[in-house]
């Protein structure tokens, strides 16, 4: 018996007082946490039955909805489907059957009981269930993909408007409850699809259950008395013990595992430090990579004979009391054993016949009981997956939008954008510190603006509040004098072009990466794609390409080839070459590159949208000092009749230019004004300045 301690109640803060104790224990490297379990079990388990046929009760209104449309999505699969289901689930119990008529047969055959006709039947049946039993398997594979795609064709557009219909902060909730998608694995990715698994096994267990024990109860009933009585006491003993025990399984019995073992953890990392590719050209760089197979030997040698494998522990019964699992074997083994001992005494057909019988009844009982167990999920969770879905589709933003046009058609045109924060505060979720305090800054339509600061100190918070992709959590901010909630954001959002820090590459072609967000307002032609190219300093490399501007950019993660890079199995050298030969050609992109891309990008949406604020957030820390002065001398030619906020790291010539210094500091703005005003107050600016150019 392992180790198996209450947890210290210092982990009260954990566990609500009201509840009893976890129980953790230790099995290896591991430690195994997991709920107690109150006795009496068969109460408990009666209780959560009742409890979670009740609670599906309320939720079974989203289960009805969206089995009606899967029903309307493919009528007849469906009702193909639910039949191969029942036949499937029936088998069995009609096999039990066939062989229960041709035992009573054989067993009263000679004193006429039981008649040739029923005997044929049997055959017949039997025969029957044989064959068609792998034709309805082969049917519901089909039914599967068929009704599967119909799924992903009806829902996925429902769930893809969904995601991009909510804000950034309601994002993050609503891809907890997107079913499976949310992270981008298209092709696996089915909404309603393990729903209808669910419900696939919650119906074939249940009727192939039952239907095994009426078929066995037929059989046992027609036995004389007092054989009749025993068997059935034999046949109910087994089932009647599988159902009281507590379970052992984790439908019903979850537990958490995780390792606090030094040694263990460092062999894990060392491991993937051997064998992930990313890490290599630094090891290799560094010269720590030949140090990997002595420190791992190191290593495993202080683990020593820890067993490492992950703990599993209803396989060896660690969740019930040990006389369960003897109660569960003994009751499928013992009558059996007891009806062979008795058969010297009264050995006749009638008995063997019975006892084959039983044993036939039991295991496939048995067994039915155990997928019941293992496979079938709670009504209740299969009414949740449907109530997921349609809460995800109908997921909406947390933050309300504004109604107010920007920019406001009564205004007329203006210089640029005008900016004001009042006493501005920002927390992010989760977190403890503000990442802005008290912030209040105006900046005037048409300023240059630069926003410096060590790192961490609030720049690009400053920002994000300015696109809106986040709301205060104090004070406000305004935008050509009313408030930034007022205005609709994506109006606000379209007036302003964004030169990110990191710059992101779209899986799609060089040409679209340029376009992002244009199209199909706005049709630029190949000329104004290739000056926008040009501006970003992007042209050579991009006709290096082997499809100039319509090559294809490979995604940031793989979306295309799905499981295993679109292989399954051991493959063959000839099949691997079949399957570069239908790859796209991948592109290989430095990150100056990138940043000169992103920067076209930005150009192209200055030259063809109505820009009235040009955001730079430190969009050009890759780029190699000429590139980045002739981007920025670009950006300085577009600016009249626009605001331009530059967040930077490098105190190039524009400092000298800028209306407007922000200097931040731990999510302040410590010092404020122009650069020779900063230079004379001589502190964190001019710190920050001289730190860069000793010889100001
Ligand atoms: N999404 C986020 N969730 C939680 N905390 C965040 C988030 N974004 C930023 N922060 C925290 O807010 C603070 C300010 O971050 P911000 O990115 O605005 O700084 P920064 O001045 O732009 O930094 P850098 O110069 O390194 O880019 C930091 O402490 C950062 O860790």
């Amino acid at each position: 018996m392992p180790d198996e301690k209450k947890l210290p109640s210092c982990n009260m803060d954990v566990v609500p007082p009201s509840d009893p104790p976890l129980r953790i224990m230790k099995q290896g490297v591991y430690v195994v946490a997991y709920e107690n379990l109150s006795p009496p079990c068969w109460t408990s388990n009666i209780r959560a039955w009742t409890e979670q046929y009740f609670v599906s009760l309320t939720y079974l209104s989203y289960a009805r909805r969206l089995l009606r449309e899967i029903f309307l999505l493919a009528p007849g699969v469906l009702i193909g489907y639910i039949c191969a289901t029942l036949w499937l689930s029936i088998s069995d119990a009609l096999i039990l059957f066939c062989l229960g008529s041709i035992f009573n047969f054989v067993e009263n055959g000679s004193t006429g009981l039981a008649s040739q006709e029923s005997l044929n039947i049997a055959i017949k049946g039997g025969f029957f269930c044989a064959i068609f039993g792998p034709a309805c398997n082969r049917f519901l594979g089909y039914a599967n993909d068929i009704i599967n795609s119909r799924l992903k064709a009806h829902f996925l557009p429902q769930l893809v408007e969904a995601s991009v219909r909510v804000d950034m902060y309601s994002t993050q909730d609503c891809y907890t409850i997107f079913p499976g998608t949310g992270r981008g694995h298209f092709p696996s990715d089915i909404p309603g699809a393990s729903f209808l698994q669910d419900l696939y096994h919650i119906l074939r267990t249940t009727v192939a259950l039952w239907s095994q024990v009426a078929v066995l109860m037929y059989a046992v009933l027609r036995k004389p008395s007092p054989e009749r009585e025993v068997l059935f006491l034999f046949c109910i003993s087994h089932p009647l013990v599988r159902w009281l025990a507590p379970s052992n399984v984790t439908a019903t019995q979850g537990y958490i595992f995780y390792t606090l073992n030094v040694p263990f953890k460092r062999m894990r990392s060392l491991y993937n430090l051997a064998f992930s590719s990313q890490y290599r050209e630094e090891l290799v760089l560094n010269g720590a990579v030949n140090d990997i197979p002595s420190e791992y030997q190191k290593v495993a040698e202080q683990l020593g004979n820890e067993i490492v494998t992950e703990p599993v522990p209803w396989a060896s019964g660690l969740c019930r009391r040990w006389y369960w699992d003897f109660l569960v074997n003994l009751t499928l083994d013992l009558p059996l054993v007891i009806y062979a001992l008795v058969l010297p005494y009264r050995l006749s057909p009638s008995s063997v016949l019975s006892i084959a019988l039983l044993q036939q009844a039991t295991n496939k009982i048995s067994r039915s009981i155990g997928e019941y167990g293992m496979n079938s999920t709670p009504i209740k969770s299969v009414c949740l997956k449907a109530k997921w879905l349609y809460d995800a589709i109908s997921c909406e933003s947390k933050i309300p939008d504004g109604s107010n046009p920007y920019p406001d058609p009564s205004q007329g045109s203006s210089d640029g954008m005008t900016i004001s924060f009042r006493q501005v505060s920002l927390r992010y979720n989760k977190c403890n510190n503000n990442a802005l305090e008290n912030v209040s800054v105006d900046i005037a339509a048409g300023q240059l603006v630069l926003v410096v600061g060590t790192n961490g100190s609030g720049k690009s918070s400053l920002l994000k509040l300015i696109a809106r992709l986040c709301d205060p959590t104090e004070g406000e901010i305004r935008i050509d004098g009313n408030p930034l909630s007022t205005y609709n954001s994506d109006n606000v959002r379209a007036s302003m072009a964004f030169l990110p820090q990191l710059p992101l590459l779209f899986p799609m072609s060089v040409k679209e990466n340029i376009c992002l967000g244009l199209m199909p307002l706005v049709q630029p032609t190949n000329k104004q794609i290739q000056e926008a190219a040009k501006m970003g300093g992007c042209t050579r490399w991009i006709s290096r390409l082997q499809n100039g501007y319509d090559t294809q950019l490979k995604p940031t993660y793989d979306i295309g080839n799905g499981l295993n890079e679109g292989t399954y199995g051991v493959i063959s050298a000839r099949l691997r070459k079949e399957l570069a030969r239908h790859e796209k050609q991948t592109v290989t992109i430095s990150g100056g590159e990138k940043q000169r891309l992103v920067a076209a990008r930005t150009f192209m949406r200055i030259n063809h949208a109505d820009i009235k604020l040009i955001v730079i957030d430190e969009g050009m820390s890759a780029l190699d000092v000429v590139t980045e002065r002739d981007i920025l001398s670009e950006f300085h030619r577009l600016r009249p009749g626009k605001t331009m906020i530059l967040v930077t790291h490098r105190f190039h010539h524009l400092v000298k230019e800028a209306d407007q210094i922000i200097c931040m500091k731990e999510g302040s703005v410590v010092e404020l004004g122009k650069h020779s005003h900063l230079m004379e107050n001589n502190g964190e600016y001019a710190k920050l300045y001289n730190a860069q150019v000793p010889s100001a």
